[in-house]
């Protein structure tokens, strides 16, 4: 049985239901802070409760046969942690410390981590590989970062076997519509456009059109949900398949860069809709230009994404629309 920590979350609950999908057998944990209980797919056993509630882990660990875990749970906004670093660093570091211990308490070794493009900082690069180096420029970055060294030291001392999933933007919905993204707020780029243009906000806002980029706006890499399901489910089947301690950190993007204009453009293609477009600040702790190169994770782990902006843009479309509240 495969623990899945921040399962009824947006990027956890598409996992959820691609590994039931492929048979595998699934208990989620979650707080439903930022996530949603009916996202978890019927399929999956539910525990709604927190990674830092140790006696609620200690019963899992101890009641179910866990033999690995995938690590969602997490604050995960850039803007948010340049404001509120404690949060980040206790949820995100501290928190997974916790669940750290009870894995090792109770043997189970196998462990698959949602790190963040956000780990490089400003790179100097037009694709960034695993071996730019590592500068964060926020909070959150830096919350990512050192959980990644806790995993390399905790790896040669306790024989944890992990694989880091270092994801650029996750964006798109289940193409069957039956789950989709729902923030509260919203802070995403692709769902806030198309909630404006399901009238649902008056307007969008740039944040920013003076960075050193082609049109002056962020540029960032798209992927979609569904590439990052299929490159947890590969990392997973990896980590069964070999028996020496694996230690392995992947981008996981698109590898094309798209700006917030381009973006914008797209949304208002699919939707057949023209944006009221705002032009506003710069967000703090935002970098200019962020693109992935997948080499790495193609070459090993035979993964590469299949869907585009355009079908990022319809999946999120056909989820906003026959959910336009949310869940
Ligand atoms: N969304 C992105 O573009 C993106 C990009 C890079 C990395 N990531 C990482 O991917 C992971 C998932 O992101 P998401 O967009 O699905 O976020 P999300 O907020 O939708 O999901 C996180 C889930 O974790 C749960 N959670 C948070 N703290 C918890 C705790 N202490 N105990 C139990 N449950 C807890 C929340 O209720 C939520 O369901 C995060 O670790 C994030 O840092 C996301
Ligand atoms: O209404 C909006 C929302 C966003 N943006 C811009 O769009 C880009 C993308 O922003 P957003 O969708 O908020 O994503 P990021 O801030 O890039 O962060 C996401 O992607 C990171 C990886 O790049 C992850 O680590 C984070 O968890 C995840 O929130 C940025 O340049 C924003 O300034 C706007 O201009 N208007």
């Amino acid at each position: 049985m495969i623990l899945i920590v921040g399962g009824a979350g947006y990027i956890g609950s598409h996992v959820v239901k691609e590994l039931l999908n492929q048979k595998h057998q699934v208990i989620v944990l979650d707080n439903l802070s930022t996530g949603h209980r009916e996202a978890v797919d019927p399929r999956a056993d539910f525990i709604q409760g927190d990674i830092r509630d140790e006696s609620l882990l200690t019963h899992i660990f101890t009641t179910y046969k866990i033999e690995g875990v995938m690590h969602f749970a997490a604050h995960c906004l850039v803007g948010e942690s340049v404001v509120k670093p404690f949060i980040y660093y206790e949820n995100n570091v501290a928190a997974t410390l916790l669940l750290l211990r009870q894995m090792i308490l109770h043997n189970v070794t196998k462990f698959i981590f949602s790190s963040t493009c956000a780990t490089y900082g400003i790179p100097n690069a037009k694709r960034i590989d695993e071996n730019c180096p590592t500068k964060p420029i926020n909070p959150y970055g830096h919350s990512k970062l050192m959980v990644e060294q806790i995993l390399s030291d905790f790896s040669k001392a306790y024989g944890l076997s992990y694989i880091v999933l270092r994801y650029f933007n996750a964006a798109g919905a289940d193409p069957e519509g039956e789950i989709g993204e729902d923030h509260t707020p919203e802070s995403h780029l692709i769902p806030n456009v198309l909630l404006h243009l399901l009238g649902k906000k008056s307007s969008v806002e740039i944040f920013g059109d003076n960075y050193g980029t082609k049109d002056g706006t962020c540029v960032r890499d798209y992927i979609h949900v569904l590439d990052l399901a299929d490159a947890h489910i590969r990392a997973l089947e990896h980590l069964f398949a070999t028996r020496e301690n694996q230690a392995l950190t992947y981008n996981l993007g698109n590898g094309k860069g798209y700006s917030v204009l381009e973006v914008i453009k797209m949304c208002e293609r699919v939707t057949e809709n023209k944006a009221n477009i705002v032009i506003s600040p710069g967000r703090t702790g935002d970098p200019a230009y962020l693109v992935a190169d997948y080499e790495k994770i193609r070459k090993e782990l035979n993964w590469r994404p299949v869907y585009t902006l355009e079908d990022i843009v319809n999946t999120a479309w056909n989820w906003h629309t026959s959910h336009p509240y949310g869940y």
